[in-house]
This record gives C-alpha cells, sequence and structure tokens, in this order.
C-alpha cells in the first residue's frame, strides 16, 4: 500500500481572470475547486493509475468535509485526523501569469500529531510513505524525521517531497526517494543551480549515502536521477503549459506507480517526467492515458 501524508491539506480554488489588474475589481471568467494539497494530489494521480493508496494527515471543517467527498468520489481511499478546525482554501489565479496564495493553516496539537506517528507506526514492510508539502507552523520541522525513522524501523519506504529545514533534516536519514526542484536543491546548498551537472553534483551531496533514489525536477529543462548505481537524465514531452500545480506531485507519482509495477527505476523516472509533464499540460491533475502517451516521448539516459 502507499500512503501519502498532507500535513496541511487544501482546497485548491483556482480562478481564471482575463488580464488580471492588481487593486482592481476583476471578474473570473472560469473558477474550479479540486481537493489539494501535495500528497493528496500524490494519491489522486496513483489513483487514477490504479494504485491502491491511502491519504492520511489532518483535515476539518466544512472545507475538509468536502476534500474528504472529492476523494470518495475519485475513489481514493482516506483516513484523516479532524483537527476540529477549517482547512485552509487555496487561491490559484490564472491569467497572463499563475499566482498562488496558500493558506497558513490550523494549529496541530500535540495529541494529534502523536496520532499521526501513530498510524504511520502501523505500516508494514514494503509499504511506502509519500509525504509532501509544507508543514503547520505549530509542527516542529523535523515532524517528517521522525516519520522517517519510523518508517525505517518498520522497513517501509520512505518518500518525500519537501523543502527548506525539513528537507535539510532529511540528510543522512534512511529514504526511498527524495524529489526536490532544482530551486529547492540550490536554496538547500545556498547556491543557484543552472545545469545539469549542478544538478548533479548537489544531489549527490543530498543523497549522502542514505537516500536509495533523488529525482531534481529542473521544469521544462529536464530532470535528473541519481542513486548508488548510477545517474539518469530525462528530457520532456514538449506541449503547451498550462497548468504547474501539482506537476511535481506527478513526477513523484508517476514515479511509484512505475516502480510498483516494473521495479525497475529507469522505467519509473521515465513514467514520473511522463506524468510531470501531462499534469503540466492539463487544467488539473493528468488522467491515465495522457501520461501512458506522453511516456513515448520521454528519453532516459545513462550518464553514468
Ligand atoms: N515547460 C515544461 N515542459 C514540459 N514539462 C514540464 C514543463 N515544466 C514542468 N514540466 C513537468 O513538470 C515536472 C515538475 O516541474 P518542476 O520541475 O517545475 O517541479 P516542481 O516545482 O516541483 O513542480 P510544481 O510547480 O508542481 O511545484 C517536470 O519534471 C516536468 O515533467
Ligand atoms: O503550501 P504547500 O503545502 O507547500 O503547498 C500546497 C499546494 O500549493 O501544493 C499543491 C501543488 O503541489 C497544491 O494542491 C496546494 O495548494
Amino acid at each position: 500500500m502507499i500512503y501519502t501524508v498532507t500535513l496541511n491539506p487544501s482546497i485548491d480554488y483556482i480562478m481564471h481572470v482575463d488580464a488580471f489588474k492588481e487593486g482592481g475589481l476583476n471578474r473570473a471568467t472560469k473558477t474550479y475547486y479540486y481537493p489539494g494539497g501535495k500528497g493528496i494530489n500524490v494519491s489522486r494521480i496513483l489513483s487514477k493509475l490504479d494504485i491502491s493508496t491511502t491519504a492520511l494527515g489532518f483535515i476539518g471543517g466544512f472545507t475538509g468535509q468536502f476534500i474528504q467527498e472529492a476523494l470518495e468520489e475519485a475513489h481514493v481511499n482516506h483516513n484523516f485526523i479532524n483537527t476540529g478546525q477549517k482547512t485552509r482554501i487555496n487561491v490559484k489565479l490564472k491569467s497572463s501569469d499563475e499566482s498562488e496564495i496558500n493558506g497558513p493553516g490550523p494549529e496541530i496539537t500535540n495529541d494529534q500529531q502523536h496520532e499521526l506517528l501513530q498510524q504511520v507506526d502501523q505500516l508494514s514492510k514494503g509499504d511506502f510513505l509519500v509525504v509532501a508539502g509544507s508543514i503547520p507552523k505549530t509542527m516542529p520541522p523535523s515532524f517528517y524525521k521522525e516519520m522517517a525513522k519510523r518508517c525505517e524501523e518498520n522497513e517501509a519506504h520512505f518518500v518525500a517531497d519537501t523543502s527548506g529545514e525539513a528537507l535539510e533534516d532529511l540528510i543522512g536519514t534512511k529514504t526511498f526517494l527524495l524529489k526536490p526542484n532544482h530551486h529547492e536543491l540550490g536554496e538547500l546548498f545556498q547556491t543557484s543551480i543552472e545545469t545539469k551537472e549542478d544538478a548533479i553534483y548537489h544531489a549527490k551531496k543530498l543523497m549522502n549515502k542514505s537516500a536509495d533514489n533523488v529525482i531534481v525536477s529542473m521544469g521544462g529543462d529536464g530532470a535528473i536521477l541519481v542513486n548508488h548505481e548510477y545517474t539518469l537524465f530525462a528530457n520532456v514531452p514538449k506541449g503547451e503549459v498550462k497548468n504547474s500545480v501539482g506537476a511535481g506531485d506527478s513526477v513523484v507519482s508517476g514515479f511509484l506507480a512505475g516502480y510498483v509495477k516494473t521495479q525497475n527505476v529507469k522505467e519509473a523516472f521515465a513514467y514520473g517526467v511522463a506524468a510531470g509533464s501531462a499534469t503540466a499540460f492539463s487544467d488539473d491533475l493528468a488522467e491515465a492515458e495522457y501520461i501512458h502517451e506522453l511516456r513515448e516521448q520521454v528519453n532516459v539516459e545513462v550518464l553514468s
């Protein structure tokens, strides 16, 4: 089973506005509501790809109720802890540019944190736990590391798509996959990543003997994967980028779906990149058929 954790889920409220004017009255031409948060997105795509998944995390209020109902409609299992406070709404404004306003999220008590850790303790050997997204301010940045340690004890695979202090904290902790984008990797090592060589050098530093695989996505410039056997580069398919929300989450889902189906890291990597681009070229998260179609356009090169 692949479990995902979203500590700070959201309703993603997508607003399309022609020629947005700051400080003026703008009227949206189209609006959409989606269940959001990075872990939830990973679960939604896995489910589209017929991979069994359960979404965990904290949820509450009418917004939390909406998310649970939307996940049920999409046949995504969930087992959230109720915070008794409203889950946030994140605004994604699509005009000539994409702008995002993400809410802060609720306070999570020590008891609620403990309850989530107890759920993680129930994982079995071979399960996957994917943690992705921001950590609410009332929780320690080391919370992901605590979950990773518990996964190691249970022989479950730990996967993280995070940045900043939470990512730094995972260096030296056993993980199956880390997936920063090149900006997040640069920020971690206080540098700017301009080339794939820069990305490879710093991905290896992040891998630091304890991560099995590190993927660094570089938007339209492709992606690299390093592990203890080889270094790979994947191109991205060509297309019109419509939506970056959830593209990074799609890379993680595609990789895991490919890995669970084939046990082959190269194939999983190609599938992850195809899934990322399929979402980037769609209005919402990608559909399975489109991911399969784009997979044919992704070539994985073994660099060393
Ligand atoms: N211009 C593009 N052309 C094709 N694919 C793209 C493009 N931009 C992004 N993608 C796809 O989306 C994936 C993730 O993009 P990116 O590297 O920007 O990660 P991210 O910043 O984590 O994503 P997100 O914007 O969802 O947070 C890429 O690996 C690629 O598959
Ligand atoms: O505020 P966070 O937790 O960093 O990111 C949350 C978020 O922007 O990430 C997802 C896309 O990756 C969206 O569904 C959601 O709104």
